[in-house]
């Protein structure tokens, strides 16, 4: 017989048993959701890195530049800015506009609209768009490239590529400090290049005359500005397959540089950006440009050994050592081949350049040495007829 008692301890006990299981099942449950929450975070972290904020100029020192294929620009004497003013400036600004995807800043339009002066200080054109010249109000100067309004890419996909642009760092490339998404505009902000592009000094007779030595040693750095992007970032995904197709890119290049082959078939491989890199070295050797039938010059050219002798730039004749400029000439027609896997890998490209440019040293190398050679003799000459004067005497 049980009690009345005891119906209610046994009541009690049960509702305090299921309100603890409850409690519990409710605390494990919000306990597991931020754990899931967390394991989210992290991984996305991984795909898009946080990186340090670079300041323009820092840890750059070399005097060539190329971004990937025809983008190539001289780079000059630009001085590291101190980290102070853009810390100041950063102050300044509220931090909505700093909120980065990758570590590289992120601009307002109106503060790029200002600094372009409205978009008016027009520095060149390319397949992506107009590029422009900004002065911050730190004084900082920036090359900001506006890509094509047609863009149908989305804020993440594009801070996705901005993350993996800003962890391209290479003394022959122009670094990317930032990025502008608003308004519907997509914008890309480079360090300035205060030289000018590698065309203005090649085409223009006020820029300052390139001599032979200083075309070899720009053919090498474009080369290795290359090799890292094909063969120093392995975790890009870029490799002798497919980098990536007309249907998500769109045709891209400049018309004189663009590989035949990607035109035709739409695909873009490393071995495209082999091609171009040809019409430029050929490029430095005659200082003719593509769209001036350079092509031509270059196929009747290489239909004999000694062909490039003919369309040398007039500016180096007599001025450089012919077998260099044959041997640099027979490396830009390989990269010239109609079929891509007869072209050479960018490593092969930068140690020939590499052999010609140390011929070229030992050659310098060996004339000052019979010119010091010839001094002394000169001086043993002076001090023998002295002292036989002195004999004389
Ligand atoms: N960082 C920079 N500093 C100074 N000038 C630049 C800079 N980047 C580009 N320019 C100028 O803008 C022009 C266009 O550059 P951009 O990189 O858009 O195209 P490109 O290299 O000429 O051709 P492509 O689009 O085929 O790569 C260059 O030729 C150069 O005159």
């Amino acid at each position: 017989m049980v009690h009345k008692g005891d119906l209610v301890v046994i009541g009690i006990s049960v509702g305090l048993a299921l309100g603890i299981l409850i409690a519990s099942l409710i605390f494990f449950g919000i306990w597991w959701y931020k754990k899931r929450s967390n394991l989210r975070q992290c991984s996305n972290e991984r795909i898009l890195p946080t990186l340090p904020i670079r300041m323009n100029g820092l840890g750059t020192s070399n005097d060539f530049s190329a971004s990937l294929a025809s983008s190539i620009t001289i780079r000059g004497s630009e001085h590291p800015q101190k980290s102070s003013p853009v810390s100041s400036w950063w102050n300044h600004h509220s931090k909505d506009q700093f909120a980065s995807a990758s570590g590289i800043l992120r601009y307002s339009y109106k503060d790029i609209q200002k600094a372009t002066q409205k978009f008016t200080t027009v520095l060149g054109q390319g397949s992506f768009g107009p590029v422009y010249k900004a002065v911050m109000p730190t004084g900082e100067v920036l090359a900001v490239k506006v890509l094509a309004s047609n863009s149908k890419q989305g804020e993440k996909e594009f801070q996705t590529e901005i993350s993996l642009l800003g962890r391209l760092h290479h003394r022959n490339l122009v670094n990317l400090l930032g990025y502008c998404i608003d308004k519907g505009s997509h914008m890309l902000i480079y360090q300035f290049m205060s030289n000018g592009s590698l065309a203005n000094h090649l085409y223009n007779d006020e820029e300052r005359f390139l001599g032979w030595e200083e075309r070899l040693q720009i053919a090498l750095d474009i080369s290795h500005g290359i090799e890292y992007l094909h063969e120093g970032v392995a975790d890009f995904g870029l490799s002798n397959e497919e980098v990536f197709d007309e249907h998500t890119s769109g045709l891209k290049g400049t018309y004189g540089y663009i590989d035949p082959v990607y035109v035709s078939t739409n695909k873009f491989t490393v071995k495209s950006d082999i091609y171009s890199f040809g019409v430029i070295i050929f490029e430095l050797i005659t200082a003719i440009h593509p769209h001036q039938n350079l092509m031509e010059y270059v196929n009747l050219a290489g239909m004999s050994p000694d062909g490039v002798d003919e369309i040398l730039d007039k500016k180096l004749v007599g001025e450089c050592n012919i077998e260099e400029v044959r041997d640099l000439a027979a490396i830009a027609h390989k990269c010239l081949q109609k079929f891509q896997r007869k072209r050479p890998s960018i490593g092969e490209v930068s140690q020939a350049i590499l052999k010609i440019k140390q011929r070229l040293l030992d050659r310098e190398m060996s004339k000052e040495f019979s010119r010091v050679l010839s001094r002394i003799e000169d001086q043993q000459m002076e001090l023998s007829r002295m002292a036989s004067i002195k004999d004389g005497d």
